[in-house]
């Protein structure tokens, strides 16, 4: 699915917009992702608690089933962190997909019926991630991996992160 379907949505529509959105998040450097689908129901998992995404944008579509309740949160930016989060809901219609910063702290209130299933992409720009893991906040260091890995992918030049100079608006 990565290769025929979602590395193109981003390369072609995703990357575009987060450019446009969240150029100081590296919305306009995104070079790998992590897609992968969530699912709740009654009996089954029914919310997601508070947290960061390990990404820098994220994209939410929602596939539907049919749900009651189950209404996303957002609170501050991780940054701006406050010892009290502030949260705002927001109604995620399905076929409605939603763009937010991976750092923004959110999560996912409880359904009340039915089942809600949503499509998850996790962008990753390694010209960010390489010089600050956004799951660690420390430098990382860089070993082999499989695929696009965590998304540190990006090709350091003597030990110097790739930065700005790919880092452009198409
Ligand atoms: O259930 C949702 O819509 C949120 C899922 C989410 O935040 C995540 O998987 O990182
Ligand atoms: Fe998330």
């Amino acid at each position: 699915m990565d290769e025929a379907f979602i590395t193109p949505l981003r390369e072609k529509y995703l990357q575009p917009i987060s450019a446009l959105l969240y150029p100081d998040c590296g919305g306009g450097c995104l070079d790998s992702h992590k897609a992968f689908v969530v699912k709740y129901a009654l009996r089954e998992d029914l919310d997601l608690s508070s947290h960061y995404d390990n990404a820098e944008v994220t994209l939410n579509v929602s596939l539907g089933k049919e749900f009651t309740e189950g209404n996303l949160y957002f609170a501050e930016f991780r940054q701006d962190h406050k010892p009290v989060p502030r949260y705002t809901e927001v109604e995620h219609v399905p076929r409605h997909g939603l763009f937010h910063r991976g750092g923004q702290l959110h999560g996912a209130l409880p359904i009340g019926s039915g089942e809600r299933w949503n499509l998850i992409i996790w962008m990753r720009s390694s010209a960010i991630r390489n010089q600050l893991c956004p799951m660690c906040n420390r430098q990382p260091d860089l070993v082999p991996a499989d695929g696009f890995g965590d998304g540190f992918t990006g090709n350091p030049r003597d030990g110097q992160p790739e930065t700005v100079d790919f880092c452009s608006l198409t």
